[in-house]
């Protein structure tokens, strides 16, 4: 059956950072179609195609009559599944190139991350220009490094790509952050500050990334100077991440961590416990609650530049990090200590 022709196909739609990127684009008065494995949500204004980034039969289906695409789909970073992050975020990807050429789509906007230069040591005001992590913190980080690599090298005189990297997205809706961070608080395990607490890290409000997002659809074309490039979209006010942890659990209403642990002894215990998971998984299957990456996470800093953006695009953040905490925690209702949700 033929499909309306459209000016965006977002892959990845039914996710955090898709749902809310379709709504703005909505808003703007464009043609939105989604591409998902699953659907998570209805909108009569939206063509929904439901199938794989890894099937060239899926993918066809959905990728013709669009004039730009953008490629946020990633199986969850706090998976453990090392296969599937591959298959998606690498093979996925060089499948989505090869068929945005054979069906003549002009723009290809990748949703990267600022993780991709991350190493798992302090980057205190991070630049794009930062060699990509020679030894990234996990695998998940591992295939975004060679998902944005594949994406920026095929910018060509006919074919447009960009690279938009997030850092630490949060925001009404998401499923990744807040409610990991109220599932630790609710089992106890949000007593603890890992290392001095003085970490200074950028946590970007969801409002903002999808504002980059388009701004670099917008911008890019035949001779810009974005094509081919990164650009660090964050909020642009780095914050303690403890500071900001505390004030979303107790905004959740559980209570502030109050000890300090040390740094090195954490990320150590971390390691340890992640070795003997791995040696147990033929038998159990148990995942850690502190993984180095999270450890690292919470005990480093790791904050970024957004010049490039603010030159080559006019970026700047809409929504204040105190009003994206306020917003957020005003929309988890259901989580909130002694709410009926799950975690
Ligand atoms: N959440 C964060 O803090 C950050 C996220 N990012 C990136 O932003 C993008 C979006 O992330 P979120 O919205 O947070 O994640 P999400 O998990 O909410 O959304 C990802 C979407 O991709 C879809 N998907 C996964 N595998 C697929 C496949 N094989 N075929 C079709 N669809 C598939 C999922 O069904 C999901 O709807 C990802 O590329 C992620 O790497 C980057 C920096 C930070
Ligand atoms: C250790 C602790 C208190 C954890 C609770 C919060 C964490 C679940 C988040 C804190 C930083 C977040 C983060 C990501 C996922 C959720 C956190 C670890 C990403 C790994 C998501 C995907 C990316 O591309 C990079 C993000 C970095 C920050």
């Amino acid at each position: 059956m033929a499909i309306m022709d459209a000016d965006y196909l977002v892959i990845g739609g039914c996710g955090f950072l898709g749902q809310h990127l379709c709504e703005r684009l909505l808003e703007r008065g464009y043609s939105v179609r989604v591409f998902d494995i699953r659907k998570t949500f209805e909108n009569e204004k939206i063509t929904f195609i439901i199938g794989d980034l890894c099937k060239k039969e899926d993918l066809m289906a959905a990728i013709q009559g669009v004039s730009c695409v953008f490629h946020c789909a990633s199986p969850s970073p706090l998976s453990n599944n090392r296969e599937l992050f591959h298959k998606v975020n690498v093979e996925g990807t060089k499948l989505l190139i090869q068929l945005c050429k054979w069906a003549g789509v002009q723009r290809l906007v990748l949703t990267s991350s600022a993780s991709v230069v991350y190493e798992g040591k302090d980057i205190k005001g991070g630049h794009e220009d930062l060699p990509y992590a020679a030894q990234p913190i996990d695998a998940y980080t591992e295939t975004k490094i060679m998902q944005e690599q594949i994406v920026l090298a095929a910018n060509t005189k006919d074919f447009y790509t960009c690279a938009v990297r997030p850092h630490g997205i949060f925001g009404p809706r998401d499923p990744h952050l807040l409610p990991t961070a109220v599932d630790l608080a609710r089992r106890g395990k949000f007593k603890f500050i890992i290392g001095d607490g003085k970490n200074l890290v950028d946590f970007t409000y969801i409002d903002n990334v999808v504002h980059g997002h388009i701004l670099a659809s917008e911008n890019l074309g035949g001779g810009s100077v974005v094509c081919g490039k990164a650009y660090n979209i964050t909020n642009d006010e780095p914050i303690y991440f403890w500071t900001f942890m505390t004030q979303i659990v107790t905004g959740m209403g559980y209570d502030a961590p109050k000890y300090h642990l040390p740094y090195l002894l954490v990320y150590f215990i971390a390691v340890f416990l992640m070795l003997i998971s791995r040696l147990l998984s033929p038998f159990c299957h148990f995942i850690p609650s502190f993984t180095p990456m999270k450890v690292a996470l919470a005990g480093t800093h790791h904050f970024y530049l957004c010049d490039r953006a603010k030159k080559d695009m006019k970026y700047k953040p809409l929504v204040s990090l105190d009003d994206g905490i306020r917003k957020t925690i005003e929309s988890f209702e259901r989580l909130k200590n002694g709410g009926e949700g799950d975690s």
